[in-house]
């Protein structure tokens, strides 16, 4: 567990804090010096332009498998942005245009031969609002290992929607109630029963776009937990407007600012020692 607490700076001009300045609390880091795994996705000078208006700046950025990288920043910084490139979810805006590279598992994801559909099972995404299928709790899952192929028989398929289930940490919630509609169930456990529809397409990649901003403190806590125990199989990319989940979550943590990214580094290092003075002033809360 690490934290620090800071004296928040007397000016914007890079003026060493002063023994008069408050002082303000950077966030408890609880996982930020678990080891990472090697570069899953790799980006290189990503721009990105929505007709006429750039929103990202040449990010260059090494996301490492095996572990949760949080993305954070003010509004409107280009954290969801660059978030979909990664699946090329900026394909289906028609005036976005993406330029750069970006490479998985040393792959350009924006060669020709990449089928944006099969990428997208491959690089699964959880949203802000959880959004199931008007489906039961068991098609929603077995949805997608269907029509890709991934089960030659109904016991196969029932096999697969028991293990995302329970690996999404819902099964004993729903085990009783599987033809019930998924929209039935709380918002929590929504969001859990769409973590599990991406983990049934075997996934490599995990991208979490603000998932616990509609949901109380205890689904909250219970998807934080999640996202820990996943970290274990997958790459996990978090977009969090709250640096303390940042800060609870992840290994590694990048800082966006203005479309710029501004700085990235262990999460530890990111939340007690950060290189940029425009890092420390958001973490400390001076802007956001
Ligand atoms: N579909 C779109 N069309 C036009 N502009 C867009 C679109 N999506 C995002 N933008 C703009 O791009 C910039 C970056 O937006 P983005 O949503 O990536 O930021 P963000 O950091 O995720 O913000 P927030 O934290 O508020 O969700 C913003 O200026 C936003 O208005």
């Amino acid at each position: 567990m690490f934290s620090r607490i800071f004296r928040a700076p007397e000016g914007d001009n890079g003026a060493a804090p002063t023994a008069d300045a408050p002082v303000v609390a950077a966030p408890t880091v609880t996982h930020g010096s678990a080891p990472v795994g090697p570069t899953k996705i790799a980006a290189r000078d990503v721009s990105v332009f929505y007709g006429g208006k750039q929103a990202l700046y040449d990010v260059s950025l090494d996301i490492p498998d095996k572990t949760v990288t949080a993305l954070i920043g003010p509004s409107g910084c280009g954290k969801s942005t660059f978030l979909r490139t990664m699946n090329r979810m900026n394909d289906t805006i028609s005036h976005a245009k993406v330029t750069g590279r970006i490479e998985m598992d040393g792959e350009d994801i924006n060669a020709r031969s990449v089928d944006p559909v099969l990428l997208r099972a491959r690089v699964g995404m959880v949203f802000q609002k959880p959004n199931p299928f008007p489906k039961t709790i068991y098609e929603n899952v077995a949805y997608g290992p269907r029509i890709h192929g991934l089960a030659s028989s109904k016991s196969e398929l029932d096999g697969v929607v028991e293990i995302s289930l329970k690996r999404a940490g819902l099964w004993d919630e729903v085990a009783d109630r599987l033809h019930s509609p998924g929209t039935g169930l709380s918002g929590g456990q929504q969001q859990r029963l769409v973590i599990a529809r991406a983990i049934a397409v075997e996934p490599e990649v995990i991208l979490m776009d603000e998932p616990c901003s509609a949901l109380d403190p205890i689904a909250t806590a219970k998807i934080e937990e999640l996202i820990d125990e996943l970290r274990e199989r997958y790459c996990i990319v978090i977009v969090t407007h709250s640096m303390a989940q940042a800060a609870r979550v992840s290994q590694r943590t990048a800082f966006f600012h203005l479309g710029r990214l501004v700085e990235t580094g262990d999460t530890e290092e990111i939340f007690t020692n950060p290189r940029e003075r425009r890092t420390l002033d958001y973490i400390t809360g001076r802007f956001g």
